[in-house]
């Protein structure tokens, strides 16, 4: 049974000013995030990854970005609340880790100062409380001797040990939601897995809900319950994670789990779709956005729609019916 729905976005829309003109990066998103689930949103560099998480987290520029459709919160329209409102629940009811700690963290303020700055704004803890929840925390993290590094500066921990403090600050006021933008991107292998694993146990703690942004399918198989493929701003496919990865339909997905490494793979060589993400200046958005990268495959005809082909699978055109790669032709 699936738990009570925390986020819920519906025909989501954003769109940048660039020299005067609105153009869209992200057209008509609709997601829903429950409790003790976690949703990856994964696609290539400029598919609108970010973009859909600065809007959940409110943080665009207003005064050069259109957003419309419904975000809903824990009850709340977010796209209706005041910068006010939205500053109580960031960083309180919704935790935020970015990929690059270093520029996260203020380099002149000591580690513990800055995870208590985040108690300071959403708490009313004695200063004693404080201290004592900013140790908890770094123990939480996997931090060793959390009284010593609450005194340290960024720059006297490894890159590993200053992602676990990003994670301290996200979870500091126990957030039901965490949006994780390429957590592990700057991280080796093996401190991937023990951020990851620390994600996971933070969750259920606290029976949060994560947002996980990445273009790293192996994160994904490794943690994520729900997937959402994005391509030019659009969700191209959508499904359980088993589903995604035994039986995915849509070009795009398949050429994502084609370029993806495999331990037994033959060769070094990555099998990838040639081309790029358009910018959003040339994308035309009343026709099939993936085809100029499969020209040899019949394109869908006007703006191709997402349909539920199963349960809570959800496959954008009917392109991908026909669709092989070249060396299956
Ligand atoms: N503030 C902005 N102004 C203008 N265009 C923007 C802005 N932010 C993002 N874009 C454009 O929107 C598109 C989506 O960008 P976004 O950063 O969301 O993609 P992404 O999938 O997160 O990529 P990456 O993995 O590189 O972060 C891109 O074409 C990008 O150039």
């Amino acid at each position: 049974m699936k738990e009570e729905t925390l986020l819920s976005i519906n025909g989501v829309s954003v769109a940048f000013k660039i020299n005067g003109e609105f153009y869209t990066a992200i057209d008509d998103v609709s997601l829903e995030l429950h409790r003790d689930e976690v949703l990856a949103i994964v696609g290539e560099s400029g598919s609108g990854k970010s973009t859909l998480a600065t809007t959940v987290i409110g943080l665009h520029n207003m005064n050069a970005t259109q957003v419309t459709g419904e975000i809903n919160f824990q009850g709340k329209e977010i796209l209706e609340l005041s910068e006010d409102e939205f500053n109580d629940i960031r960083g309180d009811e919704m935790g935020m880790i970015f990929q690059d700690p270093l520029a996260a963290l203020n380099p002149l303020i000591r580690i513990g100062d800055q995870i208590k700055e985040s108690l300071d704004v959403h708490s009313d803890m004695t200063e004693d409380q404080k201290q004592a929840r900013v140790h908890e925390l770094l123990d939480q993290v996997g931090i060793p001797h959390p009284e010593r590094v609450a005194k340290q500066f960024p720059h006297q921990l490894s890159g590993g040990m200053r992602q676990r403090i990003i994670i301290a600050i996200a979870i500091a006021n126990k957030p039901q939601l965490i949006i994780a933008d390429e957590p592990t991107t700057a991280l080796d292998v093996t401190i991937q897995a023990q951020i990851l694993d620390l994600l996971k146990d933070i969750q259920r703690e606290n029976h949060a809900g994560i947002i996980l942004i990445t273009h790293d399918l192996g994160v994904v198989a490794e943690v994520a319950d729900t997937v959402a493929v994005m391509y030019a701003g659009e969700i191209v496919e959508q499904a359980p994670v088993e589903t995604l990865f035994n039986n995915p339909k849509h070009p795009y997905t398949r050429s994502l789990l084609r370029a993806m490494p495999t331990i037994d793979s033959e060769s070094d060589e990555l099998y990838v779709v040639e081309g790029a993400v358009p910018s959003i200046k040339d994308m035309d958005r009343n026709s099939d956005l993936f085809a100029p990268r499969i020209p040899w495959t019949k394109p869908d005809v006007g703006h191709p729609v997402l349909k539920e082909i199963a349960p809570n699978h959800y496959v954008r055109g009917e392109s991908w019916r026909e669709f092989k790669f070249k060396d299956e032709l």
